[in-house]
């Protein structure tokens, strides 16, 4: 049995996220954006939950807002019980961007140490990590590579990597593989389902891909735009063990419907 599933309890897995009332209006030129309209979500230990909606819905906001990079503008939420000034403070989570953002200057190695290094791990702890978290995401041996040496989808992997060398409990992760084909896309889909499976992390995950969200999430959230609001929060049925193959079951189908119903009712085609 995994990991994952040890660490869901019988007893409620306590809550990450806490998000109530919230809302953040950015003040434009041409007048306010309601980027987000009463969000209320609970996020969960060991969730791994897909936000999905049509561009503009606020999904990389409501990233940006627990990870203290946006100020909501009402309404409150936590992060691990703490303010998201507070978490960040913590390190509580690590952050992966649509492009992979490595420096060119520096090895694989060097980029995920940067952090470390500056949160001051002594050398051989920094060491230590760094071939733990290349070792979960398959790039041991990559470590001295730059990274024009290495295709995109192991650039991903490697910007995985420097995220969980933090080691913190939860991990955002902003449309990581939108750039890439889909074959690519599914394999790294397998491995990032398996390295949650291994971690038992927290995983917030934005994504345009029905599919993508169904196939990796225990919860999906499906968004609107104008305002950004949700619009559904699906509990997946799918089992944890989840073979690529898994997506032309009548269960997984049943789910992408649901999602596809969830974005046309938001009227988000435009
Ligand atoms: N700093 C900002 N100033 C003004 N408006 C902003 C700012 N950041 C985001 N917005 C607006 O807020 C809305 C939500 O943006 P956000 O990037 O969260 O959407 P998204 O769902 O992640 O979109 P995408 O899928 O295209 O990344 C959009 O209308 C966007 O233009």
């Amino acid at each position: 049995m995994s990991q994952a599933a040890d660490a869901t309890p019988a007893a409620a897995p306590r809550s990450v996220i806490e998000a109530r009332d919230l809302c953040l209006t950015f003040a434009t030129n041409d007048g306010p954006v309601h980027a987000l309209s009463d969000v209320d979500l609970t996020i969960r230990q060991g969730d791994f939950v897909s936000f999905i909606g049509p561009s503009g819905c606020g999904k990389t906001t409501f990233l940006r807002v627990i990870a203290d990079l946006e100020r909501p503008t009402s309404g409150t939420i936590t992060v691990n019980g703490m303010t998201p000034e507070e978490a960040r403070r913590a390190r509580a989570y690590g952050y992966v961007f649509q492009a992979a953002a490595l420096y060119p200057w520096r090895t694989i190695a060097g980029n995920i140490r940067l952090p470390i290094e500056i949160m001051g791990f002594s050398k051989p702890e920094q060491e230590k990590r760094i071939d733990r978290v290349l070792r979960l995401v398959e790039l041991d041996g990559f470590g001295k590579k730059y990274p024009w040496q290495l295709s995109g989808g192991m650039q991903q992997r490697a910007s995985i990597a420097r995220a969980l060398a933090f080691d913190a409990d939860l991990l955002l992760m902003d449309e990581p593989f939108g750039a890439l084909d889909e074959i690519v896309r599914d394999h790294l889909n397998e491995q990032l389902l398996k390295l949650w499976r291994t971690t038992g992390k927290t995983i917030g995950f934005v994504t345009h891909s029905i599919p993508e969200a169904v196939y990796l999430s225990t919860r999906i959230v499906v968004m609107s735009p104008r305002p950004g609001r949700i619009v559904d929060v699906i509990e997946s049925p799918l089992p944890l063990e989840r073979p690529l193959d898994i997506r032309e079951s009548p269960e997984f189908l049943a789910v992408a419907h649901r999602v596809r119903e969830g974005l046309r009712a938001g009227h988000s085609y435009d």
